[in-house]
């Protein structure tokens, strides 16, 4: 199977909407990659990945992934011979389901998902995320719960991964080490990702595609390895895009960012006893 997901000439409309979401999406995601896709508030992107996932049906274009219609409960949603799933999609509506809140422990709750099934993989997704498996649900913060929601949901393995903004409040060690997990995955195992997000901090090296969404269409498609460049001596933060037209690349500034200071710092903190005199 030569694509992990293949969509062609794909326009979706909701129902209720005048316009379409989507216009006349053509892509395809090669095995072991890992793309980005960024656009402005309501340009598509969630859109795209629930088609992707399934959740909506789609009446006009083709979509398939790991080879087959996404809406079909025959090929999604089933676990193949080999134990993985054909895809996972990670939003972020999870928080505000019920049971997430209420008086639960971690452990019952992976329990539930298979985590004795998976024990290998959930122990490395727990010691990632840095997960207590005897917290309870109902006395943890947004971030403490997004962890366990990246648990469970990347305990069973994937062929294609769909993430949603699902890094949002993650702290930067977290973020950080989840990406570096999410890369090993896309190289060691036959495996892609599609990630939408408005967070692009610790992101440069990640993925090998980067997809620009604009009002449902994708305007720019850039290979990471042959079109970004960074230039060390253009101005901070400069950005010049060639016309789509020429050789489709960008050349970047170094942009100054926080991001680093900020993992060091938390790094830091873990092997640090919080009280008087510690700084
Ligand atoms: N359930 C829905 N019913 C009707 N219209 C919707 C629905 N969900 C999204 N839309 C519309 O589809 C368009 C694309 O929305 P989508 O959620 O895909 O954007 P997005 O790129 O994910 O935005 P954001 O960055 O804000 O998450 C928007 O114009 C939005 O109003």
């Amino acid at each position: 199977m030569s694509f992990a997901a293949e969509i062609k000439k794909l326009t979706y409309k909701f129902p209720q909407c005048d316009e379409p979401s989507l216009w006349n999406i053509n892509l395809e995601l090669g095995w072991n990659t890992r793309t980005l896709i960024v656009g402005s508030n309501g340009a598509g992107k969630s859109t795209l990945l629930k088609l992707l996932s399934g959740k909506n049906l789609c009446l006009t274009g083709h979509i398939r992934v790991n080879g087959l219609d996404p809406f079909s409960p025959h090929s999604m949603h089933q676990n193949e011979a080999d134990d993985c799933q054909i895809t996972t999609y990670l939003g972020t509506e999870w928080c505000h389901m019920t049971i997430i809140n209420r008086d639960i422990g971690v452990q019952e709750l992976l329990d539930s998902v298979g985590f004795q099934h998976h024990r290998a993989r959930g122990e490395i997704l727990i010691d990632i995320l840095d997960v207590d498996v005897r917290w309870r649900m109902h006395r943890l913060s947004d971030g403490q719960k997004r962890r366990v929601q990246l648990t469970m949901g990347l305990l069973k393995p994937w062929r294609l991964l769909l993430l949603d903004e699902v890094t949002v409040d993650l702290d930067v060690v977290a973020r950080s080490r989840l990406l570096t997990f999410l890369h090993q995955e896309t190289c060691e195992r036959r495996c892609s990702i599609l990630y939408a997000t408005h967070i692009f901090d610790g992101l440069a090296e990640w993925p090998d595609t980067v997809i620009h969404l604009c009002k449902g269409r994708i305007v720019r498609q850039l290979s990471y390895a042959n079109d970004v460049k960074f230039d060390p001596a253009a101005p901070v933060q400069s950005v010049s895009l060639s016309p789509p037209s020429s050789d489709n690349s960008v050349t970047l500034g170094y942009a100054k960012s926080l991001h680093p200071l900020a993992v060091a710092w938390l790094t830091n903190d873990e092997f640090k006893t919080c009280g008087p005199g510690s700084n």
